[in-house]
């Protein structure tokens, strides 16, 4: 009983929340309310219009449209043989609609369930399933409907099965296909290895990925439904009169379209209407239940916006409007640390109050809130903090690589004093590699799978550097060599499955460092890989940023590594930098209760048989955060005072400054 009331509760939220979600997209609105029109239509149509869309008038063949003379029914004019051609079309939206809807959905089961089963188990039953396709796919379905209502009598019911059968390949051979791509991931092995039976894995794997794709090849469908039934009615093959169907009035109206136009125009209306209007309601609901097509409905919304506000395409001249609100407590720039030195010479990087947003179909989320830190030559920041926290959001804002879906709405990017955010793609593509240069954590999606690594490493030559193919290849074996590739010169014309994750690793950096940037982003260098290797890249890295005295900004949740490899840390929370300062005062003296937390809960020698000390509760979901202090919900020292005023990063002591409001205590405890 309870459950039955619970799940109601949920589906009525549901249908809310896609009410919700409809009501904000015009266009899906308009072609749902056509729809429903259309629908109403065909049920209370017959009611309506009675036989007058069948019973002859000859004394009023012919009349002319938009006249009320003669009773709504004539509004729209009356054909040869005086029907009025409003009450034809409120009759012709049931039987349109009756062929249309049950041949998709027919094709639509069938189809789909035959292709995911054919996909999803590969083998015979692919093969077989193709060729059956292939066999009924060999005839256009127009022209088997054809010959099959010639032979058998056309009626509403034989359309309907002629056009399901024609149609089935369309579905079947779409579903196997992502099916096909979908078993081969390791979800779906993952699922298999506890005993998932293959349709239970089909309809909680599979189906949910692929039927965002064939409700949209549905609405297509319906379309195309539609229009056959149409051509068949045209024929003489389809809907026999004196039943009635927009095709059917199209066909009929055709010959005297000259001196009666409307009688073919409004039907033909009403078929390009409905047609529409279902793409466009299918193209929506695509949007909104396909997780990979989201982002679309965002950029797309911030289009709008865009569209619609002067400022909105410009960065606002105030920085950090990300943020500002009743709680925020940082004056514009006052994320660079009061008490801390200002951006010197020496810093190759600085970012100030860099703020970026992640576009969803319900709003803007602020990921990265005014962050701000900078980075000399030869010196290496940590960026830290628990996963989520906008460390990777930060790193490909700085390298220019954000998704479409993101936007960076606030703040600066200097490399060496030039804001990289002002500049054009040309001039930003420019910098990438002697400027500011990525390594990435997974190597093996990095690197392209069907090149040599000797030609990829040979790219930055011969794109920057303009050298010809062999000159670029004889260096990238130089660098292959320095990174400590073995037999380089053979292992040139490898690919990247026939190196191991330590040597691709090698290899990304390799690509990373030849251009000898200013600035090399490390985002998680060595969390895939063993201990021993991950030591022999971070030295790797050490040396090489020491030969080119490179800014090295290391993207990590490990504090033993930052320990161990950074000059200073700067460790994130909820978006923010919350702490920043040199690794060993901030580790040996944490200013804000959350670096605090993590320190505590890294397991150490002095921790052995007691309990591990961890940070309560988990980081709050972006589009989530608590007003005034982000921590405040997890932190021990946390008094009235978070909750009201968002604590700004501020100066604690020499080159230290940390987010809280009780930073100066700690310091001075
Ligand atoms: N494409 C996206 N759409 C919506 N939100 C996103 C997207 N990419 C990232 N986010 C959100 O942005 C926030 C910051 O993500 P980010 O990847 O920068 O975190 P992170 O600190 O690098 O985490 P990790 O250490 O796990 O890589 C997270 O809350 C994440 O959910």
């Amino acid at each position: 009983m309870m459950r039955k009331a619970t799940s109601e509760t949920g589906g009525a939220t549901v249908r809310r929340r896609w009410f919700a979600l409809l009501l904000r997209d015009r266009f899906a609105c308009a072609a749902a309310l056509v729809l429903v029109l259309v629908a109403l239509c065909a049920v209370l149509g017959p009611l309506l219009a009675g036989d007058l869309a069948t019973r002859q008038n000859l004394r009023a063949p012919g009349r002319p449209p938009f006249s009320l003379d003669h009773g709504w029914a004539y509004v729209l004019g009356s054909d040869s043989l005086g029907r009025p051609v409003a009450a034809r079309l409120l009759t012709a939206a049931g039987t349109t609609l009756a062929v249309a809807v049950p041949a998709v959905l027919c094709s639509l089961a069938v189809g789909s369930m035959w292709g995911m089963w054919a996909g999803y188990h590969g083998g015979w039953r692919e093969n077989v399933s193709l060729r059956v396709a292939d066999v009924i796919l060999s005839f256009p379905s127009l022209l088997l409907a054809v010959v099959v209502l010639y032979v058998f009598s056309p009626s509403a019911a034989s359309i309907v099965l002629v056009l399901a059968v024609a149609r089935i390949p369309v579905y079947l051979r779409t579903a196997r296909a992502e099916a096909a791509e979908l078993r081969s991931r390791l979800f779906v092995d993952a699922a298999r290895t506890f005993g998932t039976g293959s349709w239970a894995a089909i309809r909680r794997h599979v189906a949910p990925s692929v039927l965002p794709t064939l409700l949209t090849v549905a609405a297509l469908d319906f379309c195309f439904v539609m229009l056959a039934e149409s051509s068949l009615s045209f024929l003489g093959i389809g809907i026999q009169p004196p039943d009635v169907s927009w095709g059917l009035m199209v066909a009929q109206g055709r010959q005297e379209l000259q001196s009666a136009w409307w009688i073919a125009l409004f039907p033909g209306l009403a078929i390009v209407l409905t047609t529409v209007s279902a793409t466009v309601l299918a193209s929506w609901a695509r949007m909104t239940t396909d997780p990979g097509q989201r982002w679309r409905e965002g950029v797309r919304r911030r289009g709008w916006r865009s569209r619609w506000s002067p400022s909105a395409n410009t960065r606002p001249a105030t920085r950090g409007s990300a943020v500002a609100g009743p709680d925020t407590a940082a004056a514009p720039g006052a994320s660079r640390p009061a008490g801390t030195e200002p951006p010197t010479p020496a810093d190759v990087l600085v970012v100030d109050d860099l703020s970026v947003d992640v576009h969803t179909p319900a709003g803007p989320v602020h990921v990265v809130r005014r962050v701000g830190f900078s980075v000399r030559s030869g010196e290496t920041l940590a960026l830290l903090g628990e996963s989520g926290c906008g460390k990777s959001m930060t790193a490909h804002a700085v390298a220019g690589l954000l998704d479409p879906v993101a936007e960076v709405v606030g703040g600066q990017v200097l490399l060496d004093g030039e804001d990289l955010l002002g500049l054009g793609a040309r001039a930003r593509r420019r910098l990438a590699g002697p400027g500011v240069a990525m390594v990435f954590q997974d190597a093996l999606s990095a690197l392209n799978p069907v090149l040599t690594v000797g030609t990829q490493l040979a790219e930055p030559f011969v794109i920057h550097e303009g050298m010809s193919r062999r000159a670029a290849k004889a260096r990238a074996v130089e660098l292959m060599e320095r990174v400590g590739i073995p037999e380089a010169r053979s292992r040139a014309d490898a690919y990247p499955h026939q190196f191991s994750g330590g040597m691709r690793q090698r290899l990304l950096i390799a690509t990373a460092v030849a251009l000898r940037p200013r600035v090399l982003i490390a985002d998680e260098p060595t969390t895939a890989l063993d201990v021993t290797v991950q030591a022999q890249i971070m030295d790797l890295l050490g040396e090489l940023r020491g030969e080119q005295r490179t800014a090295l900004v290391l993207i990590t949740h490990d504090l033993g590594l930052a320990a161990e490899h950074a000059d200073r840390v700067a460790v994130m929370y909820a978006g923010t930098v919350v702490e920043t300062g040199p690794v060993a005062e901030v580790f040996g003296k944490p200013h804000h209760p959350y670096t605090r937390g993590l320190l505590a809960s890294v397991p150490a020698e002095r921790h052995r048989g007691s309990r591990l000390n961890s940070i309560p509760g988990s980081p709050p979901d972006a589009g989530a955060v608590p007003t005034g202090c982000a921590f405040r919900t997890r932190c021990p020292m946390a008094r009235e005072r978070c909750a009201t005023h968002r604590p700004a990063l501020t100066g604690t002591g020499i080159g230290r400054a940390a987010a809280c409001h009780f930073g100066k205590e700690l310091a001075d405890a």
